[in-house]
């Protein structure tokens, strides 16, 4: 990147982990391109390459090649991430505190997603309903702990009924336009920036896409329309449906279940995954196989059961915290010449990030915790328990 200035690049959006930014200066190798660095953080490595096969090699035996995006490693100097950092400082927002990792010496390019007129992002979280909480959803329970306010229910995005895949999206968009920044289910870019309801109208006014008598009320309903329209397409059902089965077997039995496996498996270990190391390529080859061999010969002994349903939990974590971006060619409208099937131009999954094997334990913790607070919510007369509807029928 030495060729690139830290000024050619302009941050675009971040998440717990990585900051990405998309490129303004005059070298035609990098206009289509994002760059996605690390944050200080967990991860599983100081290198991209584990990170990299992961989702080049294992990934695609799951997800359709056409949902996925070919990332590249790149080598950065620290002097470089040092002025970046300092560049992007002002655009990060304010809650994320945490610093880009300037020691690293990698990062990666991916095709940029948001160079559509519209591109919409959503991060759907858990779609299915947990046996420990035959009611509420892990997404309701949580957010309610965290005292969000918002309808959106990751059921409903993954149902198989379109007025429940509806009120998803007004649920997303609400909370989205209610400016709730740390709700990150929703995001749009027009025109490849980032918008906020305040700037939403002008930068689709400023692109073309709409006009300037649409009160705020019609561009929430053109914009739940369009989104609907491109859910419903058969591509994007496909995915959805895709993404819902990983996130709903992969989990199978469950982190409490398996911290009763590592247990009774070794009764000396002080912590539950504790030792567990993180699963090299091979074994990341050979737990798919399994897991796609329908007639696949049943674990032999009991850490081998183990082994699987570890690599199982993880690889679940990915797909239920990755997000999905939604290109379209604009909003969808009666009078322009668009046919429907235009819509979405592409839809793609991004985040599939490895999980670091440092997370069990977080994650054991964590979905007690939400749990026990939920329940002590509901016990108290605080909010009033949610019924979430699961309709999986395979
Ligand atoms: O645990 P969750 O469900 O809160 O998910 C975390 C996310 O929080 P969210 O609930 O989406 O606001 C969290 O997102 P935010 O920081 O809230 O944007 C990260 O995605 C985190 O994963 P990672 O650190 O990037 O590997 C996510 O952690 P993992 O659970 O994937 O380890
Ligand atoms: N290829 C891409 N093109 C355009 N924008 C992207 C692309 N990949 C990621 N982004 C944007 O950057 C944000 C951060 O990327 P990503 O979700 O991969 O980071 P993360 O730190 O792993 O996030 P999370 O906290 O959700 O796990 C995304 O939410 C999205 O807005």
């Amino acid at each position: 990147m030495s060729f690139s200035l830290p000024s050619h690049w302009k941050y675009l959006s971040e998440g717990a982990s990585t900051i990405v930014l998309t490129y303004n200066g005059p070298d035609s190798l990098f206009q289509t391109k994002i760059l996605r660095i690390r944050k200080d953080d967990d991860s599983i490595s100081n290198d991209e390459l584990p990170l990299l096969l992961f989702q080049r090699e294992i990934v695609p035996c799951l997800i359709p090649e056409q949902h996925l995006i070919h990332v590249e490693i790149i080598s950065v100097a620290k002097s470089w991430l040092e002025s970046l950092a300092l560049l992007c400082a002002d655009s990060r927002p304010t809650w994320r505190t945490d610093k880009i990792a300037v020691s690293r010496t990698e990062a990666l390019l991916a095709p940029n997603l948001v160079a559509s007129p519209i591109t919409v992002e959503i991060k759907p979280k858990w779609s299915f309903l947990k046996g420990e909480s035959p009611r509420t959803c892990r997404y309701c329970m949580h957010a309610s702990t965290r005292g969000w306010a918002t309808s959106y229910c990751p059921l409903d995005l993954f149902s198989s009924s379109p007025e429940r895949i509806k009120r998803a999206l007004y649920g997303l968009y609400d909370a989205w336009a209610a400016g709730a920044s740390n709700q990150n289910n929703l995001r749009l870019f027009v025109g490849g920036q980032i918008v906020s309801s305040n700037t939403l109208s002008s930068a689709l006014q400023n692109n073309g896409l709409c006009s300037p008598f649409l009160l705020e009320d019609a561009i929430r309903q053109k914009f739940v329309d369009t989104l609907h329209v491109s859910l419903l397409n058969v591509e994007s059902s496909s995915l959805l449906h895709t993404l819902k089965r990983l996130q709903r077997t992969l989990d199978n039995p469950g982190i409490a279940a398996l911290d009763i496996l590592w247990k009774e498996i070794f009764p000396e270990s002080s912590s539950f995954a504790d030792g567990f190391h993180q699963p090299t390529l091979d074994e990341w080859y050979e737990f798919v196989k399994k897991y796609t061999e329908q007639n696949s010969p049943a674990a032999k002994t009991d850490a081998e059961k183990l082994q699987y349903h570890m690599l199982s939990y993880l690889l679940s974590a990915t797909f239920k915290d990755c997000s999905i971006m939604i290109m379209l060619p604009g909003l969808l409208d009666k009078t322009l010449s668009l046919p429907a099937s235009s819509y979405p131009s592409r839809i793609i999954l991004v985040d599939l990030d490895q999980k670091p094997v440092g997370r069990f334990r977080k994650w054991l913790d964590q979905d007690r915790e939400i749990l026990d607070e939920y329940n002590e919510m509901v016990k108290k007369g605080q909010t009033e328990r949610k019924i979430c509807i699961d309709d999986w029928v395979r």
